[in-house]
């Protein structure tokens, strides 16, 4: 179990990357999600102890790892956003070359592990000639030679073709039947069919975390379906929060994110789990606005 206490990182006087975090995370795939600059990478880089909180505590398994970083950096596999293959060496030679540096001795973990993320027959290949997919999922082979209990993933999916990222998706939620996976995005289409949980960050703050069936259950009755004609959408979507649109013959099907009815016609629709985290925000950007 991972346990944040109020865990805060500042830089400078005036940012507040991460603003007062807790929250205890059992074994599953959780998604870290927010907008640019939420606070996300700063999150990991802290858990995975390559920055120290500000102030708080980091639990991992009730050892403070804040002050022994090396009870988590024995137990850690760590894909950071900008991680680079070496373009000279081959698959093997590079999952070599992470083997010697963790101490990792045995030739069939390697093999095994390069069969996991499906490279066992571009062992040979040097990682120049690799696509995007291929390259991250080196980087996660070499993040789980140790057999990590935390698997920490930023951003995995940038830059992946839509094949390569069903392929990356079903094997970190593989991973996280047995161990703690953090997987941060932007896009939560990546996320839904295998977060356990989702962790929500705006602003440096843990806004919400919770199982995606809770946040669609708490969106609904609050996303709306009504079709309007062309010349009343404008109207409309200056005072309500559009989610979707779709022009077709009969006029403009319109999806919305309001708590009351937004229109006598509107009809209550299931929320799919990115309109409930849009319902989620909208309603949260408000408390805010309200409150300034
Ligand atoms: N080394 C640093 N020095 C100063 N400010 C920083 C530093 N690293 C991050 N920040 C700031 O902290 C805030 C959180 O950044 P962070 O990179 O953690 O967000 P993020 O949610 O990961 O964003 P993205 O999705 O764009 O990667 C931002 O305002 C960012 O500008």
């Amino acid at each position: 179990m991972l346990e944040l206490r109020h865990v805060v990182k500042t830089y400078g006087k005036n940012v507040r990357a991460v603003d007062d975090v807790s929250v205890q995370l059992p074994a599953g795939v959780v998604g870290l999600v927010g907008h640019n600059g939420a606070g996300k990478t700063t999150l990991m880089q802290m858990i995975a102890t390559i920055s120290k909180p500000t102030s708080g505590q980091i639990l991992l398994d009730d050892v403070d790892i804040v002050r022994q970083p090396e009870a988590m950096r024995a137990r850690l596999g760590f894909l950071p956003q900008d991680f680079g293959v070496y373009p000279n060496l081959s698959a093997l030679e590079f999952m070599q070359y992470f083997a010697a540096l963790k101490g990792v001795r045995d030739p069939a973990r390697i093999r095994r592990l390069l069969e996991l993320v499906n490279l066992h027959d571009h062992a040979h290949k040097q990682a120049a000639g690799f696509s995007g997919g291929m390259r991250r999922r080196l980087g996660i082979a070499q993040a789980l030679l140790n057999d990590p209990d935390v698997l920490i993933v930023d951003e995995p999916t940038a830059g992946l073709d839509p094949e390569e990222r069903l392929r990356f998706r079903h094997l970190l939620s593989e991973i996280g039947f047995r161990k703690l996976v953090m997987v941060s995005t932007h896009i939560v289409s990546d996320i839904e069919n295998m977060a356990s949980r989702l962790a929500i960050m705006n602003n440096g703050r843990l806004v919400a975390c919770d199982t995606p069936d809770s946040f669609v259950q708490r969106a609904r009755g609050q996303v709306w379906s009504v079709t309007v004609a062309p010349q009343d959408y404008e109207t409309l979507r200056a005072q309500v929060q559009v989610l979707q649109a779709q022009h077709h013959a009969q006029g403009i099907t319109l999806r919305i994110a309001h708590p009351t009815p937004p229109l006598a016609e509107a009809v209550p629709a299931e929320p799919t789990l990115e309109e409930a985290l849009m319902t989620q925000r909208y309603a949260l950007r408000e408390r805010m606005d309200a409150a300034a």
